[in-house]
């Protein structure tokens, strides 16, 4: 074993979730073609890439979400490549897609309560809304009158009851006011120092530049690069060139 596959290693070890060679399908279409992941426990990581460069459909691979998919994907070092999307929620996966999925007939209340419990130590109603104190003002309102943010702050906050480690967002700030941004931002900080591990899915670079820790970049359905907060600065003028900003 040289050096550095003994360095990779240890760090698959201590990844909590791990994908090896994703690839995925729409129709003949393949849309990922080999992605490699290892997102550790309790870090906040964004994905970044153009449009269309695989960012939401490795996370819907993840989930199971995609009908045709290749590779492995470990969580807390077990192989859940093959379980139907209901039992990897039990292995404290969350995915909060784009189109957020609100059930506009019901309740803010009836929303929250309505996702089961699949693992001990999900926050408590009470818990979710100290955390967001709008949607406790606004818990018999129905789903219709909500505000994008609200209904943003709503997909995130009914997943934490169900007790859920890992937490997958796509595009949480999507069509949403800065000064809604910003609250989303400061519940993905407070998410993050509760252990709560977060895989985002980002557009909006100066959002992902607050709350990220580490950063995927995806191009053509590959990795092309990852580096850490840190090493950001360095990187700057390589990312715009890649993403076009
Ligand atoms: N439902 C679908 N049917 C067919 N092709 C799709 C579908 N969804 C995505 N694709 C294609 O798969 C590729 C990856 O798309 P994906 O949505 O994962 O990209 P993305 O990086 O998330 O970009 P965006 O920010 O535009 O969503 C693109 O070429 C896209 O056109």
């Amino acid at each position: 074993m040289t050096a550095i596959t003994r360095i990779n290693a240890v760090k698959d070890q201590t990844a909590i979730l791990s994908a090896r060679n994703l690839k995925a399908w729409y129709g003949e279409s393949q849309a990922l073609h080999g992605i490699d992941l290892d997102i550790h426990s309790g870090e906040t990581v964004a994905l970044l890439g153009r449009n269309g460069a695989g960012k939401t459909t490795t996370l819907k691979s993840i989930t199971g979400l995609m009908d045709r998919r290749s590779g492995e994907i470990k969580i807390g070092g077990k192989d859940i490549s093959r379980l139907p999307l209901h039992h990897i929620a039990r292995h404290g996966l969350g995915f909060v897609p784009e189109e957020r999925g609100i059930f506009s007939g019901l309740t803010v209340q009836e929303n929250l309560l309505l996702p089961p419990i699949v693992a001990e130590g999900g926050h408590t109603v009470e818990e979710i809304y100290a955390l967001f104190p709008n949607l406790k003002e606004r818990r018999h309102s129905q789903g219709t009158s909500l505000s994008g943010g609200e209904q943003q702050m709503l997909a995130i906050a009914r997943i934490l009851r169900t007790g859920i480690r890992i937490l997958l967002l796509d595009e949480p700030t999507e069509g949403l006011a800065p000064v809604i941004v910003d609250r989303i931002g400061d519940v993905i900080i407070a998410l993050r120092k509760r252990g709560i591990t977060i895989i985002l899915v980002e557009q909006n670079f100066r959002f992902a530049q607050r709350v990220a820790e580490r950063y995927y970049v995806i191009e053509h359905g590959q990795v092309l690069d990852q580096f850490s907060a840190a090493e950001l600065p360095g990187r700057q003028d390589w990312l715009s060139d890649v993403l076009g900003v």
